[in-house]
């Protein structure tokens, strides 16, 4: 059969996202990734279905580049609000459920602020912090962010005896740029790769500074794919909540393809 779907990048993570409010699309894990295939498909960091919900505005699904149902995307969720919006479904704000639970969002012509899920816990190592901010991050510190070697030392930790082989986690490194302003590099498990950019990853780094550094929200991030801001409420004992992920999200393309 033929879909439509439409192509969405939040800071360059890109999202193939199809309005699935008819429950058509069949949903598979080989489907998904031949969707998301750099070559072979339309290419794609993940892809969302926007799906009805008895309780929230929309539900959405997401699915990492691998095909397989992934933990909650922070810039996924922004490019999410901004297809609804697109699609006519909200006019400034939005609360919508994903995996990690309910979300709410605001739309401006440049600007998604989502509202990430509340952080209970921050372990901190000597080598590394660790945190779920709606998915798993490992967050490290480098002094020279454009010399590291994120994909070889984030496979390393993701499949390595701590966290992997099943299972795993992100991986982020931080170089300090100057007070609330960090530069943030992500190998996301799931992708298998360095993206451009990623929102629960940029929001464990904004939270594990302000626990290291001492800084207040909010907390500016540049990535690969550009820059994005944290606002979040310290709350003691390394706990979090009104989080808040901002930064562009856009519609790139729509197309039609047979599944
Ligand atoms: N790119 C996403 C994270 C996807 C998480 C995924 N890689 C997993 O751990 O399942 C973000 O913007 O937050």
């Amino acid at each position: 059969m033929k879909i439509t779907f439409y192509k969405y990048q939040g800071t360059g993570n890109d999202f193939v996202m199809i309005d699935d409010r008819d429950r058509s699309f069949p949903a598979s894990q080989e489907l998904i990734a031949a969707l998301c295939h750099r070559r072979f498909g339309i290419g794609a960091d993940g892809l969302i279905l926007l799906q009805n919900d008895e309780e929230y505005d929309f539900r959405m699904v997401y699915f990492n580049a691998d095909g397989a149902e992934g933990s909650m995307c922070g810039n996924g969720g922004r490019c999410f609000v901004r297809f609804a919006h697109d699609l006519g479904l909200f006019e400034t704000s939005t609360i919508f459920i994903a995996v990690d639970g309910p979300h709410e969002a605001t739309a401006s012509a440049d600007i998604i602020r989502l509202k990430m899920s509340p952080v209970g816990k921050v372990e901190l190592h000597e080598e590394y912090d660790f945190m779920n901010t709606g998915s798993p991050h490992y967050v490290t510190y480098v002094d020279n962010i454009r010399e590291t070697d994120v994909v070889d030392i984030g496979k390393d930790i993701r499949y390595g005896p701590i966290f992997g082989p099943v299972g795993g986690t992100n991986v982020n490194f931080i170089q300090v740029l100057e007070d609330n302003h960090l530069s943030v590099r992500t190998y996301e498990r799931g992708v298998e790769d360095e993206t451009y950019s990623c929102g629960t990853g940029v929001t464990a780094c904004a939270l594990s500074a302000h626990i290291r550094e001492g800084w207040g929200s909010p907390i500016a991030v540049e990535t690969l794919g550009g820059p994005l801001q944290v606002a979040f409420n310290a709350a003691g004992n390394n706990q979090f909540d009104d989080i808040y992920l901002i930064g562009p999200a856009l519609r790139v393309f729509e197309g039609e393809t047979e599944v």
